[in-house]
């Protein structure tokens, strides 16, 4: 049996899941897990020395939740993060918290501004940038990333996306050509239907599914490694899908 690659509305119901009285999960419990993994990735395949600088890009939903939450596992592993979050998010309460945690850890954060020349300097200082802007939304690219976007696709830098990478359809993919192009893709829970064309590192990350959710959708997780938070795809499995 493969590995099952969710629709939106199936990632959506098993997220609903996982929060209602069938899960019992909060969603802080969630993107701390989330965030966690991702950072244990992006440090899987960057390691520190070679790539130690980090461009966090942060969207307004609970993915870019994920994202502050990553930046500051990745400080706490000796990365260098900048946070890159344009527009406001829409949990402030959520918000708040997860910026005074980054503020404590001394991690700067790029002010929301119109003019893109400070990210453009901050592509010039990092070495890898993180997409956490969007996982689970198929919208045309909207102000303030539509401006972005083209720095971060010429930046020529390495580029970690979340679920869905930035610009694509959750179930069709890079129809419009215009999306990020990842090296590395890490799929929480379980990869999305857009992704299917991707080829390069892909990760699933989630190892909270409960295993009563994980048979009700038949999502035939890979086995986890040892205490890993990550389980990389191998090459033959991509193929073979
Ligand atoms: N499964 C799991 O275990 C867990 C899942 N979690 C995470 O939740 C994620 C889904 O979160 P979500 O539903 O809040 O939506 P998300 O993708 O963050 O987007 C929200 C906003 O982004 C914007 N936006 C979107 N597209 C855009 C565009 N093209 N151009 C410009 N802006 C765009 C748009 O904002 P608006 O324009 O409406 O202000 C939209 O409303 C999921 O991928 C996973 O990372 C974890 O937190 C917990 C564990
Ligand atoms: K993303």
């Amino acid at each position: 049996m493969s590995l099952r690659y969710l629709t939106a509305k199936l990632a959506q119901q098993i997220d609903d899941e996982l929060i209602n009285e069938a899960g019992a999960f909060s969603i802080d419990q969630l993107m701390e897990l989330a965030g966690l993994a991702i950072a244990q990735a992006l440090a899987r395949v960057y390691n520190k020395d070679e790539y130690p600088n980090v461009l966090v890009c942060c969207g307004p939903g609970n993915q870019g939740g994920d994202g502050l939450v990553a930046a500051r596992h990745l400080a706490m592993f000796g990365y260098n993060p900048v946070i890159f979050m344009p527009k406001g998010f829409k949990d402030v309460y959520n918000f708040e918290r997860l910026k005074t945690q980054c503020d404590n850890m001394n991690i700067k954060m790029i002010p929301p501004s119109n003019d893109t020349s400070l990210l453009q300097d901050s592509l010039s200082s990092v070495e890898v940038i993180l997409d956490t802007i969007s996982g689970l939304v198929s919208e045309p690219i909207q102000a303030p990333f539509d401006s972005a976007l083209p720095l971060l696709t010429n930046s020529g830098l390495h580029i970690v996306s979340v679920d869905v990478p930035f610009g694509w359809d959750v179930e069709e993919g890079n129809v419009e050509g215009v999306g990020l192009e990842p090296d590395v893709l890490v799929s929480l829970i379980a990869p999305k239907l857009g992704v299917r064309s991707f080829r390069g590192r892909h990760f699933v990350a989630g190892r909270f599914i409960p295993k009563s959710l994980e048979e009700k959708f038949g999502l035939n997780l890979p086995e986890y490694p040892d205490s890993d938070q990550i389980v990389e795809l191998a090459m033959e499995e991509e193929a073979h899908r």
